[in-house]
């Protein structure tokens, strides 16, 4: 490894910020040199190519939408599974591109998502005390010692799930899933006689009939047949991403190949940290979750510390103020980055600021909170005069019933029929569409400056 990437010692010896306690480090260490010599799970060509596109978010030509689940889990590695999630991110997607006009960058919360940083290091149930759930690449979810302790072993098990998640994200990205030409059947099965099932049959009608005019007048329809679509996760295992971190053969420079964008967590972020310091050293393009205690000296340091070149599409701000704070707190953070003249992406995590514990128990988060904290999002960027460049949402395929509100007016005590998350509620495939015909509807009401693609369009030399 280049000289320039610390050791794993020296990381640790910064701090152990929500790090995993395992009883024998002999066999820690044989995971970790298994790891360093399998390959890397994403290419360094792929991840600058995503630094690109995050590069034309910067500068508020394109918008980025990053979802998944809050936690992945090795049972979830199913054929289904994925083209669920992978459906619902890409009708999205295909909503705010078309109703948005706006090229949208595809990012997963996928194929790596498996660690959880925790706001307590242990659970109590029914007077019994254990450690947390701290996501599948640490500990099991079940209530039992056995399955509470941490287990280096599982660091193999991220890497194999994280590897056939992604092999299948790349098949079904590349191999026909995505075509445009089949928009109609990515929801073929949704659920009936909602106000957002139609509007997307209406929708995707539309595309259909603007997709034939195309090919009929002879426009090359190749470029329908797939998308790109990225990889990310939060960068919490110092161990794992350590042992992923490789040295690009073409550049000489270290890339994390366990993912294509990878993120700082709200708990990890300082300055100091080991986590700071890690990312410092790596390529990839990197997210910083901001919550709202941050300052603009917090989002400065990290700038400067993490983007000391100013490399554009380097860094993505993900902000999570929560609804009732992100009209007061996101200003001073967009004023004191843009006045350092840098350009950075600006996106809004809408769900971790809005958690909150239902009267039965679950932890949830309102639909309404969630669209309360987007519209403060887009009329604080609109007021500034700068881009709101994406979204990071936590979201599933399925139709699972963890957040309240939306379409279906989900009830509290409808959360006991499917919830089904390890950690944090997620949106379902409904409340995701319906968020994204809002977003579009943001984006295309005409308040926010940004190129207008049609006029783009009109000036093209055929
Ligand atoms: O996903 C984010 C955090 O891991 C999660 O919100 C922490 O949840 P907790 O407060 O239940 O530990
Ligand atoms: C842990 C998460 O968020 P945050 O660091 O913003 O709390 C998350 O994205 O799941
Ligand atoms: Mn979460």
């Amino acid at each position: 490894m280049s000289p320039h990437v610390p050791s794993l010692e020296e990381l640790h010896a910064l701090g152990k910020v929500q790090q995993p306690t395992y009883e024998d480090p002999a066999e820690l260490a044989q995971v970790l040199d298994q790891l360093r010599k399998l390959p890397p799970l994403v290419f360094a060509g792929e991840c600058d190519e995503l630094r690109e596109n995050l590069a034309e978010v910067a500068e508020g030509r394109a918008f980025l939408l990053q979802g998944g689940d809050c936690a992945e889990t090795f049972d979830q590695v199913t054929g289904d599974n994925v083209k669920g999630k992978l459906r619902v991110l890409l009708s999205m997607a295909v909503v705010m591109t078309y109703a948005g006009q706006v090229p949208v960058v595809k990012v997963g919360r996928i194929g790596g998502q498996y660690a959880k940083p925790r706001s307590k290091d242990s659970e109590t149930r029914e007077g019994v005390t254990l450690p947390a759930y701290r996501g599948d690449a640490v500990n099991g979810f079940d209530f039992t010692p056995e399955a509470r302790r941490h287990d280096p072993k599982r660091l193999q098990q991220v890497y194999n799930a994280s590897a056939a998640t992604l092999n299948l994200v790349r098949a079904f990205v590349k191999g026909g899933f995505a075509d445009l030409r089949t928009i109609h059947s990515w929801n073929a099965d949704f659920v009936r006689n909602s106000n957002v099932e139609s509007r997307y049959e209406a929708l995707a009608d539309e595309i259909e009939r603007a997709l034939a005019f195309m090919v009929t007048c002879g426009v090359d329809d190749s470029t329908l047949s797939g998308v790109d679509f990225y990889s990310s996760h939060e960068a919490l295992l110092l161990d794992y991403e350590h042992a992923m971190t490789r040295i690009d053969s073409r550049s000489q420079l270290p890339y994390d190949t366990s993912g294509h964008m990878v993120w700082i967590g709200e708990r990890t972020r300082q300055l100091d940290g080991a986590h700071v310091e890690l990312l410092s050293h790596i390529r990839n393009p990197i997210g910083i979750k901001l919550g709202p205690t941050s300052t603009p000296e917090d989002a400065l340091g990290l700038a400067d510390k993490l983007d000391p070149d100013r490399i554009p599409g380097r860094i993505s701000f993900i902000t999570r103020m929560g609804a009732a704070n992100v009209r007061e707190k996101l200003p001073p953070l967009v004023r004191g980055i843009e006045a350092s003249g840098r350009k950075v992406v600006w996106v809004c995590d809408p769900m971790h600021g809005n958690t909150f514990e239902a009267a039965n128990g679950f932890k949830t988060r309102s639909y309404s909170d969630v669209v309360e904290e987007l519209n403060g999002f887009f009329d604080v960027h609109h007021e500034l005069g700068t881009w709101p460049g994406g979204v990071h949402v936590e979201l599933t395929g399925d139709d699972v019933t963890e957040c309240v509100g939306g379409a279906f007016q989900l009830s509290e005590s409808d959360l006991v029929n499917r919830y089904e998350t390890t950690c944090d509620p997620r949106l379902n495939r409904n409340q995701s569409l319906e968020l994204a015909f809002m977003v579009a509807e943001r984006l295309s009401d005409g308040r926010i400056e940004r190129p207008n693609l049609i006029d783009e369009f009109r000036n093209l030399d055929f």
